[in-house]
């Protein structure tokens, strides 16, 4: 056959366009009708709006075994081809041993399972295949080859299977992020998060929000309507009123979480601060098992943040390392102390690590001193009572190796007396001294920073949530304000509430979105 040439398929009919009437071949599944363009090994290829798409699946490097994944409607011809399966298909979600072939050369790259999955029964709603074939680097590039010489396919662009899966009805907006962010979690409480919301859990609670707000939109709009005719109960815009109190209220609980989910998503910011030479490096170097950063007796080493990503027992944390506070006539010394202080500004949780070797030996001299230096660590506008009370601070007494026992005991005992104080553990980072008790304090307040994942409602995880549920809320709160004044604008502040709902699991203009969140993911998902 010379060229491609189009016709059209309905079940296993073919009806040929008037140029298209060399095309032999007469079989094609596909509902709704496919197009198709050429022929591959003597068999049809459909072509219909949708393009088929591959890529490989699993991740790149060597590996035992690598997935590679078609969707459209060519798939089935692409599975026909090169796994030698003629004019049949195999059973549905069952695997399959065959050798696989290049439909153009007919030599064999590599035998290995099949799976056909038949539309609408697959991840992204279309007919699908997938290959598990040896995933070393020649296989890979072999079968993607083969692949895209298969007339009607091409390589998928980055989140292309999931935007499909999305554009199907397979998934809304919030449980395409949580398989986004599964994708990418790395510590166990991200992982959990992301398959809650990938199981759908927040995107119900929207949609039964979303539900509950078209109810009243349509009590409002039914008395708009009607009420002059007197064809509507007393009492239904009460009824509305209490729908509205209730939704708010709901939200309201939801939007005050403290930004748990999204710093369980993101990682907690900790921030390791403190005069020079007080061991900030040598405090990070420690907690990350690598020197990461370098430590010196010269006081004023670390000049500019230095970050590592923990794991603290299932939570992820972003560690910072800071230059030392103090004055300096120094231009870039001074630039890495205003970005230290920046860095506390915006820390989850703050370190203030103090060379106890500095500290007076008398307990109510000492717990003076560390007041002090505490006040110099916090921002200009925070008060000492309200951050140490929300946990944001921990205080580290260092290098406890150079005390002596009787006093570092009496420290120890004194310092957990004084109130108004962060929590106090005394470490040693050269003889590791107290760094358990330390750990088990970080990971209860990262703990407390992320909260559980799996207990209670679903949390929000994006900022993009909390600025949409922010706008609904006004917008309900628009129907408040113009209930007894107009009430066409309050059925508007109703209306304006349901796309901003919409707008999150991405029922209402999702457009303008959807690049943003696909663009996150990587080929072929
Ligand atoms: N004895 C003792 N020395 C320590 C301990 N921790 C750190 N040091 C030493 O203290 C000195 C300063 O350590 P760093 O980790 O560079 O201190 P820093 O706070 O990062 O210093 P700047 O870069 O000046 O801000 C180095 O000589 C470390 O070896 C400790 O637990 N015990």
């Amino acid at each position: 056959m010379d060229g491609p040439v189009a016709g059209s398929v309905t079940g296993t009919e073919l009806h040929f366009d008037s140029d298209a009437s060399k095309v032999e071949v007469g079989y094609c599944r596909g509902t709704p009708p496919c197009r198709f363009l050429s022929t591959c090994d003597g068999l049809p290829v459909g072509l219909a709006d949708a393009e088929t798409i591959f890529a490989l699946s699993s991740g790149h490097g060597r590996c035992g075994v690598a997935v590679v994944r078609a969707s459209g409607p060519a798939s089935a011809t692409a599975l026909r081809c090169m796994a030698g399966l003629s004019r049949s298909l195999p059973p549905p979600r069952t695997a399959l041993l065959r050798s696989i072939t290049d439909s153009q050369s007919k030599e064999v790259l590599d035998r290995g399972l099949v799976f056909w999955f038949p539309a609408p029964h697959s991840f992204t709603g279309e007919d699908s295949v997938e290959f598990h074939i040896h995933g070393g680097p020649a296989v890979i590039t072999a079968v993607l080859q083969a692949l895209g010489s298969v007339p009607g396919m091409r390589p998928a662009e980055a989140g292309e299977f999931t935007r499909r899966a999305f554009q199907a009805g397979k998934l809304d907006l919030t449980e395409v992020e949580g398989l986004g962010d599964l994708i990418h979690a790395e510590t166990e409480a991200q992982r959990r998060q992301a398959l809650r919301q990938m199981s759908g859990e927040l995107g119900h609670l929207y949609q039964d929000w979303t539900h509950k707000l078209k109810r009243c939109l349509a009590h409002v709009e039914a008395f708009i309507d009607f009420s002059e005719d007197e064809l509507i109960e007393d009492g239904v815009l009460n009824q509305v009123d209490r729908w509205v109190c209730d939704l708010q209220a709901e939200m309201e609980q939801h939007l005050k979480d403290e930004r748990r989910g999204e710093r369980l998503r993101s990682g907690v910011q900790v921030v390791i601060a403190g005069a020079t030479n007080a061991g900030k490096s040598s405090l990070l170097n420690t907690l990350c098992q690598r020197p990461a950063a370098i430590v010196s007796p010269i006081a004023g080493t670390t000049r500019d943040i230095v970050e590592t990503a923990l794991d603290i027992g299932g939570f992820p944390v972003l560690l910072s390392d800071t230059a030392g506070l103090r004055e300096s006539q120094d231009l870039v010394e001074r630039e890495g102390v205003r970005r230290a202080r920046e860095r506390v500004e915006q820390a989850d949780l703050t370190l203030v690590v103090v060379d106890c070797a500095h500290l007076p030996s008398d307990a109510q001299q000492a717990a003076a001193f560390l007041q002090e230096h505490l006040r110099s660590v916090l921002p200009t506008q925070e008060q000492p009572e309200t951050v140490f009370a929300a946990d944001r601070f921990l205080l580290l007494l260092n290098k406890t190796d150079l005390l002596p026992e009787e006093q570092r005991q009496k420290l120890d005992r004194e310092l957990r007396r004084v109130s108004g104080f962060p929590p106090v553990c005394l470490i040693s980072c050269h003889t590791n001294e107290g760094l358990q008790d330390f750990l088990t304090v970080l990971h209860s307040s990262v703990k407390t920073l992320c909260g559980d994942p799996l207990s209670g409602a679903p949390t929000l995880t994006q900022a993009r949530h909390r600025a949409h549920l922010q706008q609904c809320f006004a917008a309900l709160a628009q129907y408040q304000r113009y209930r007894d004044i107009d009430l066409a604008l309050a059925a508007e502040g109703v209306r304006l509430a349901l796309t901003s709902l919409g707008r999150i699991t991405g029922r209402v203009g999702a457009e303008e979105i959807l690049d943003i969140i696909f663009k996150d993911f990587c080929i072929g998902k």
